[in-house]
């Protein structure tokens, strides 16, 4: 036990209180993987049910988890994330618990809330391995929270969307500067090439919260990540880079219009207009999931190769500790408004924080939009 008298907290500086007051408990709530062979078609089952996802489609993903011995990397990278998470937790004086569950695969959401129940605890703080707003990465995790909660006693909250959050974006540049420094090729004939999860377009122009371009909240978020990096990245080095955003991991039947264009078509263009090298960078990923592994490390890079184009990929934020101190400020941030105070909100230049709690009409469910949600306004 840790007899120690908490530290004093400021609510305009959360790095330097102990405070997660009044949560009781924190959830990560990630996606979920499958870590074995035989888990492979059952997690696809789980992720696809009701979506329409063509069967061509699924099989083809499932060979992207065979290849990797039939295990994601996701779920180690939470292990990692949480362990991080309590030495922070721990520099802080912080002896809130963490709990972990997941959407789609086994530690199941609906098993850690009776769990964390169970523990006695009543008040949750919500931290997902999902950054950016959009129904796929925000609104999806809140009806599952909110399904998995029924019956039980637990109020939720969860910290706001933190894709502009400094700390994120900070590590995103450090990993741009190491991946740039592993090209030969010249600086000036080299391009930024940010990369996130492709969505169906209907999806993305109705994502996030107004104000809004006609583009929508996920896509205007990820521009702004994504200029804000190549912008300190090009200071860094004294060199204007150009950048771009594309997309990976289309599903969906073709005939629906999703966000584009993909980055393998984006290569072959950038090659055609004589740049000599890219440095792709996942900003639309927290760690290195499949997506990162299979579409940009083995697909995408092998696409760099045909085209005799330089070829490097940032890492994702992962456990960098920018990332995991920018998530408990987040925390301590979102704490201090449950409590009523006005904590400073943090957010990268020309972009907008993200609400504390969802708008109703925010990042609908257009399949099925009655479908109640926690963390909402
Ligand atoms: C925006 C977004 C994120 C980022 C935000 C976040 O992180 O949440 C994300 C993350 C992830 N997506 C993942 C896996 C899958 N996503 C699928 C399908 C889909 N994703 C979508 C969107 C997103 N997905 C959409 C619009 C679909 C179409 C079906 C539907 O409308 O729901 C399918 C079905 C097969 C296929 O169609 O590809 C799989 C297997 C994994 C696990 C990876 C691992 O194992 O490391 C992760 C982290
Ligand atoms: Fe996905």
């Amino acid at each position: 036990m840790n007899h120690l008298p908490a530290a004093s907290s400021s609510a305009t500086d959360p790095a330097s209180g102990s405070v997660l007051a009044p949560y009781e408990a924190v959830l990560l709530l990630s996606f979920g993987g499958p870590e074995r062979p035989d888990d492979v078609l059952p997690f696809l089952e789980n992720v696809t049910r009701g979506r329409g996802i063509p069967t061509e489609r699924l099989a083809e993903v499932g060979e992207h988890y065979f290849l990797f011995g039939g295990r994601s990397p996701i779920n180690d990278q939470c292990r990692a994330l949480l362990a991080e998470l309590g030495l922070e937790f721990r520099r802080r004086g912080i002896a809130v618990p963490l709990y972990w569950g997941n959407r789609n695969w086994s530690p199941y959401l609906a098993d850690t809330l009776a769990r964390i129940e169970a523990d006695g605890h009543r008040r949750v703080l919500t931290v997902t391995t999902s950054a950016y707003p959009s129904y796929s990465s925000c609104r999806q995790y809140r009806e599952n929270l909110f399904d998995a909660a029924e019956g039980t006693e637990l109020q939720i909250d969860k910290i706001r969307n933190y894709a502009n959050h400094p700390g994120f974006v900070s590590a995103f540049v450090e990993t741009t500067l190491a991946a740039l420094d592993t090209l030969s090729e010249q600086a000036g004939l080299t391009r930024l090439v940010f990369v996130t999860h492709a969505i169906p377009t209907a999806m993305a122009e109705s994502s996030g919260p107004q104000p809004r371009s006609s583009e929508g909240g996920y896509v205007d978020w990820h521009r702004a990540v994504a200029a804000d990096v190549a912008r300190r990245v090009s200071a860094e080095r004294g060199i204007e880079l150009e950048h771009d955003l594309v997309y990976c991991s289309r599903s969906g039947p073709p005939s629906q219009p999703w966000t584009g264009p993909d980055v393998n078509d984006h290569l072959r263009a950038l090659k055609d207009r004589g740049v000599q090298a890219v440095v792709v960078v996942p900003i639309g990923f927290v760690s290195d999931h499949m997506e990162v592994i299979y579409d940009l490390d083995t697909e995408a890079a092998q696409t760099a190769r045909d085209l005799g184009l330089g070829f490097a990929r940032a890492a994702t934020a992962g456990v960098h500790p920018d990332f995991v101190r920018a998530l408990v400020d987040l925390m301590q941030e979102r704490a201090a408004v449950a409590r009523e105070e006005e904590p400073a909100v943090p957010v990268i230049e020309g972009s907008v924080a993200g609400r504390f709690r969802c708008p109703a009409d925010c990042c609908p469910n257009l399949r099925d939009p009655q479908r109640p949600a926690c963390c909402q306004a």
